[in-house]
């Protein structure tokens, strides 16, 4: 008997690990397509391996409306997704709203919305994404470009809840699977695939990150996806194990004011991560708070010299007076 293509196979195995790993076998789950070739290979694998696990696989594909002809592509990538035997499987139309970053990020965001309320309905643990290694390569080359941290370069994760406190996990099984494998699988399947405009503009700082992996792979040697992968992975061990140190560490510090002689032990890598916490927690925006903010209340902490305090966004100042650090707000 011949087996399946080995790019099919690759995705079903991966598809296969992450559920078992994760304990999700036995449940519903929900693809999210696109129509791209990463999501339908995603898909594919999933209608043969969920059920083989005990499980069923349903699918949503969101219609961002953003584009001539988007309901056309999201009815074909439904059609396709039934075809390999996912039931029940949706299309979603969104009003993505162009506040905030831009539209991609408000498609994003819409889509994220869609996805997990979609979840919710149908009583699915999980959202299965698309992502690939190649993914996860941009991602990391986009965060060294920026001078990450390594939270940041640990890319993304696996699994993580669909939001704070929430069942529904959102599952990337396809990390460890190249874009090659996934369009190798599309095509020994016989699934037409879409290609996203937006994925050839250079507009797009992801778009130009993906053109230099090739001349990365020139110049440095093969296999740089999967290095770069790889670095995301430790990076995330490392930065789990320091952000669990500083929970641990700002539990135990309680309520600011905060003695100096309890900060300037810690580790520095713990230290930013506490003033980072401090910051969020009393309201300082995300976007905002920069690695400079960051450097300048350690500064203050660590390195005290006479300076004054030091405002953070949001309305807030972080003062040291009579060896104690406090947190005002600034907001009149
Ligand atoms: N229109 C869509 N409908 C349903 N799922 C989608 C849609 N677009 C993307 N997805 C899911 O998200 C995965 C990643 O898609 P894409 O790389 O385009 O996202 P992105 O814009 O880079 O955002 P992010 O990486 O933050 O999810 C896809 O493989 C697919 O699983």
């Amino acid at each position: 008997m011949v087996g399946p293509d080995p790019h099919v196979a690759a995705a079903r195995v991966a598809v296969r690990r992450t559920v078992q790993s994760l304990g999700l076998g036995g449940q519903f789950l929900l693809v999210g397509c696109s129509g791209g070739a990463d999501s339908l290979a995603l898909a594919a694998a999933a209608g043969f391996v969920v059920p083989r696990l005990g499980g069923t696989v349903g699918a949503v594909v969101v219609d961002h409306g953003l584009q001539p002809g988007s309901a056309r592509v999201a009815e074909k990538a439904a059609a396709q997704c039934r075809q390999l035997g996912l039931a029940p499987v949706q299309v979603l139309t969104v009003t993505v709203t162009r506040a905030g970053e831009g539209p991609e990020s408000a498609a994003r965001d819409a889509r994220y919305a869609a996805l997990t309320e979609a979840a919710r309905a149908h009583g699915a643990a999980a959202v299965l994404l698309g992502h690939t290694r190649d993914d996860q390569a941009e991602q990391v080359l986009l965060g060294l470009a920026r001078g990450s941290g390594a939270r940041s370069l640990a890319g993304m994760p696996v699994a993580r809840p669909a939001g704070p406190g929430a069942v529904i996990q959102i599952v990337r099984p396809l990390l460890t699977v190249s874009r090659t494998q996934t369009e190798g699988a599309c095509r020994a399947l016989g699934l037409s695939t879409w290609t996203d405009p937006h994925n050839t503009d250079p507009g797009f700082a992801r778009v130009r990150a993906r053109a230099l992996l090739p001349v990365l792979e020139g110049a440095l040697g093969p296999g740089i996806s999967a290095a770069l992968a790889r670095s995301a992975d430790l990076l995330r061990d490392d930065a789990d194990a320091l952000d669990a140190a500083a929970r641990t560490a700002y539990e135990q510090l309680g309520e600011p004011p905060w003695p100096v002689s309890r900060l300037v032990d810690l580790p520095v890598a713990v230290r930013r991560r506490v003033w980072r916490e401090l910051a969020l927690g009393a309201g300082s925006p995300s976007g905002a708070l920069s690695a400079e903010h960051l450097r300048a209340v350690d500064d203050l902490v660590t390195g005290w010299r006479g300076q004054g305090p030091v405002d953070l966004p949001g309305g807030l100042r972080v003062h040291r007076r009579a060896g104690l650090v406090s947190l005002l707000d600034r907001t009149p």
